[in-house]
């Protein structure tokens, strides 16, 4: 069964398209990344199927539920979309338990969730002591009162050092053993990568990638990196390599990237070395999925953000 289907699903503010026509479906019971640069337009994605906001063009279903209908399945939906609203003076566990009075749940739901989110024993505080690691976990903890089907999260890890971000990437991994849904949003896939199976990729406002995280694994290729032992030999090092037919794919601070496999390993280091070229290093690696992306895209990051900067202020005109 499909969580979340979308046909054609589109917002424009102005002349600036956020979300092209996106057609995508997302399956049940998966820890799905939604991943792309900020302003790709992950969070209005996610605004719209929340009911939050609607579409310009095109349509989507939640739960089997059209999203011009919100009401039917925001029941069976958590999210945490915005810092969520706590009262600072008052517990972890007495926020919880006014958020479950207001939407009729029962007290039994609060030890459920704050046992899932590793916040009993530090749920008698008050939220004002919270570190932000901690908020954001209860912030998850109120998205996931109800039990939902599908729990949306929109950047959990924004804004939260590496120990932080290391608690809530468990978290997830945990929560998506329990056969629930988990919709995530990042815009660092290396954030998120080692938890989801099935990955969205979107790069300002296109679908880029939609499948399971294996199916990229498997089309990555191999690079080789190797760095001069006297910096003064890189050019030299880079010229010999390309010579003899390697495709340099950067140079970065020394540290030369081929794009080659772990056979060329041995005929690089020869190829320095008949040029008197010691090595410092010299190791292979599978291209992230970050490069295989790049690959992709002919473009970095910075180069398309750059581009939807032009087209914001287009559109503001
Ligand atoms: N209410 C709005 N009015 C005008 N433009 C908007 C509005 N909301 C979003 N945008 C623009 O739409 C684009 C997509 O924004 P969105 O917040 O959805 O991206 P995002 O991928 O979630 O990025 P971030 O992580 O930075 O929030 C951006 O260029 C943003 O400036």
């Amino acid at each position: 069964m499909e969580m979340v289907t979308t046909a054609g699903l589109t917002r424009r503010f102005g002349k600036l398209t956020a979300v092209k026509p996106l057609t995508v479906d997302l399956p049940a019971g998966k820890v799905i990344g939604l991943v792309g640069p900020n302003g790709s337009g992950k969070s209005t994605l996610i605004r719209m199927l929340l009911g939050l906001m609607r579409p310009s063009a095109g349509d989507a279903t939640v739960l089997g539920a059209p999203i011009s209908a919100p009401q039917r399945y925001l029941g069976r939906v958590g999210a945490l979309v915005e810092n969520p609203a706590f009262v600072p003076g008052l517990s972890a566990r007495a926020n919880l338990m006014s958020l479950a009075r207001l939407r009729g749940l029962p007290n039994t739901r609060v030890d459920a969730v704050l046992h899932t989110v590793g916040l009993t024993g530090r749920d008698r505080e008050p939220v004002k002591r919270y570190s932000l690691g901690m908020k954001q976990r209860l912030g998850i903890a109120a998205a996931l009162l109800p039990d939902p089907a599908l729990l949306i999260l929109d950047e959990p890890t924004n804004g939260l050092d590496p120990s932080g971000i290391v608690e809530i990437r468990s978290l997830l991994a945990q929560l998506g053993t329990a056969g629930r849904t988990v919709l995530v949003s990042s815009h660092l896939l290396s954030e998120i990568e080692a938890i989801c199976e099935h990955l969205v990729v979107i790069r300002f406002g296109e679908l880029l990638y939609s499948g399971p995280i294996t199916g990229l694994l498997t089309s990555a290729g191999q690079h080789v990196d190797l760095r001069a032992e006297h910096d003064a030999d890189t050019l030299r090092l880079v010229q010999t390599l390309q010579a003899q037919g390697w495709q340099v794919a950067s140079n970065t601070d020394g540290e030369v990237r081929v794009s080659a496999g772990a056979q060329d390993a041995a005929p690089i280091n020869r190829a320095a070395h008949a040029a008197g070229i010691t090595l410092r290093s010299l190791s292979v690696a599978r291209d992230s999925l970050e490069d295989v992306f790049l690959a992709m895209t002919g473009d970095t990051d910075q180069q398309l953000m750059a581009g939807r900067a032009t087209e914001a202020r287009q559109g503001a005109l």
